[in-house]
């Protein structure tokens, strides 16, 4: 190339870099300024919805008291007559925030068995009130016996719980009446259909009959009725509503292949044996806490799996075990009629005593860490990326080896045994899944490994234990024993036992969110970031009320 030649093309060059750094400088600007305009237009809403709506005079308790209603909050203060002296009093003032109160009705006297009518009391509100993690079912009544100025407060306070949008109107509710111990529809009839009553929460109840019917009803059924979907059931329930949620959402977009946010948001009535799904954004396994959630309109996003083999879907899911954690629930599963947690301890006993390590090859690929701006707020086009990005094979990380266990987890998975979660080194929603892979090591020493998670911390400073944060994991099992053959020399297998999917051969047994998953092939593992929206928030441990004493 000649001088002359190559000054030009310098000068292109500067004349380009100039002109992408006056666009950067340009669409900084126009940001800055969306900014700004934005918080202008939040300072305004909040000075608004601080105005004083009503201000009035009732009884609370037997005190008369100055109550004042803004848009987001109604406080009250006693009234008290002025001292000769002239001496102010100190006064006792209180506050309930609108979005905790989820019903108002009138009051009124009624005589013994009377159903309707009776003179006017005055109005009461029905809130939520937080005691730990609990949620708990609260009152306030003031009293005013002026029936006009009663309707004008309780029409206000309905019109203003009115404008929380988030808030279910109308709900499908599924039901699983084996859960567990049996007690699902006692604990939704006792603890959570009076709630959805007074927070006038319309339902639309399926007891379903056996597996696969929630999934086969959610395929059929008219969902644009419904605000959201409720789970009463433990988490084998909670999955094939989530699974079947995703599914419905892809057939209605027509998208055969990529997975589909629902539209609609999951509640989920605690009703099973360990219910970490529920724990995990309650904070604590209470159908009281759960439902006031969903009257609430708490959501939170939740980030999911999808286990594939042979490129075909098996579910979606939160969590999975391969090796230890599969062989003691495929175990269990063999002695379904002892009682669950005689079961659960049988076969945790059971398979330590025979524990073996599977011989597999791991791969994984790395999570992307997540976008946040200065503030620590997650980019919003994140939210819509549901599918992971496409990755070139160099980017797997792949082990060969012997394992004990390996665990894939998208949520924590707390609960009352695991308070801060059988991985609390993941969130709900930060987009990835905890891997955790234990290596080949003696008994006793796994037995350490298992007792610490029982505890705060330590599980995972073993140097057989690998964690890694993922967006996608394979794991191809090179065993030459697969379970049916291990089962079948124990002889102790029930042939009646049908698992979700029976492969064809040699099967391994998998623990997908409490459910035995028989699969002979490599199992992909993908996250899906905040592919489900759940009726609850984001905790970081749980309530611990019961301890494993059976290792
Ligand atoms: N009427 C029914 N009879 C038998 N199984 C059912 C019925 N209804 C639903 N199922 C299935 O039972 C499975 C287990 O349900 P769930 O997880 O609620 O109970 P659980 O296993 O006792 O609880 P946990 O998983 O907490 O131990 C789910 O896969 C669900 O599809």
């Amino acid at each position: 190339m000649s001088e002359p030649e190559e000054e030009l093309q310098e000068e292109r060059r500067d004349n380009t870099k100039k002109k992408t750094k006056k666009t950067k400088k340009k669409k900084d600007e126009e940001e800055k300024k969306k900014k700004k305009q934005d918080h202008e237009e939040q300072v305004e809403e909040e000075e608004q919805s601080e105005c004083l709506v009503l201000r009035g005079i009732f009884k609370l308790g037997k005190k008369s008291h100055d109550v004042l209603l803004t848009r987001t909050r109604l406080t009250w203060t006693p009234i008290v007559p002025e001292t000769p002296t002239g001496e102010a009093s100190v006064l006792q003032t209180g506050v309930i925030l609108l979005q905790d109160v989820f019903a108002v009705k009138v009051k009124r006297r009624r005589a013994a068995g009377q159903q309707s009518g009776g003179p006017v009391l005055g109005v009461t509100l029905f809130y939520g009130r937080r005691r730990g993690r609990r949620l708990e079912e609260d009152t306030l009544h003031l009293h005013n016996a002026s029936a006009e100025h009663t309707h004008t407060w309780y029409n206000t306070l309905k019109e203003l719980l009115t404008g929380f949008s988030h808030r279910p109107r109308y709900v499908k509710v599924f039901i699983n009446p084996s859960s567990h111990k049996k007690e699902a529809v006692y604990i939704y009839r006792e603890h959570v259909a009076p709630l959805f009553k007074l927070a006038d929460v319309r339902t639309d109840i399926t007891v379903t009959e056996r597996k696969g019917h929630a999934l086969s009803v959610m395929k059929e059924c008219r969902l644009d009725e419904y605000d959201g979907v409720v789970c009463v059931g433990g988490d084998g329930s909670v999955a094939e509503l989530c699974h079947a949620l995703v599914l419905r959402a892809q057939l209605d977009a027509d998208s055969p292949v990529k997975p589909v946010k629902p539209a609609l948001p999951l509640g989920i009535i605690p009703a099973g044996s360990t219910d970490v799904v529920s724990c995990s954004v309650h904070g604590v396994r209470d159908p009281v806490t759960a439902a006031l959630h969903i009257v609430l309109g708490h959501r939170q996003q939740v980030d999911m799996c999808s286990f594939s083999s042979l490129g075909q879907l098996v579910c979606f899911g939160f969590s999975a075990m391969f090796g230890f954690g599969g062989r003691s629930l495929a175990r269990a599963e063999k002695k379904r009629w002892m009682p669950s947690s005689r079961r659960r301890e049988y076969a945790l006993v059971k398979t330590l005593a025979r524990l073996r390590p599977e011989d597999c090859q791991l791969s994984f690929l790395p999570a992307k860490k997540p976008n946040r701006d200065l503030f620590g707020h997650r980019d919003q086009d994140q939210d819509q990326d549901l599918d992971p990005e496409p990755e070139g094979e160099d980017s797997w990380t792949t082990n060969q080896g012997l394992y004990l266990s390996i665990s894939i987890m998208s949520i924590p998975c707390l609960s009352p045994h695991t308070p801060r979660g059988l991985a609390p080194n993941t969130s709900v929603a930060n987009g990835s899944a905890a891997l955790i892979a234990v290596g080949n090591t003696s008994r006793s020493e796994f037995v350490k490994h298992l007792k610490r998670y029982s505890g705060s911390s330590g599980q995972f400073s073993f140097s057989f234990v690998e964690t890694h944060c993922v967006s996608a994991v394979k794991i191809r099992p090179r065993s030459l024993t697969g379970w049916s053959e291990e089962e079948s020399e124990e002889e102790e297998g029930d042939p009646r036992t049908t698992p979700i999917i029976q492969a064809e051969g040699q099967a391994f047994p998998w623990n997908i969110d409490g459910e035995l998953v028989e699969i002979a092939n490599e199992v992909v593992i993908r996250v899906h970031p905040r592919l489900i929206t759940l009726y609850g928030e984001e905790v970081d441990e749980a309530e611990s009320t019961v301890s494993c004493s059976c290792i």
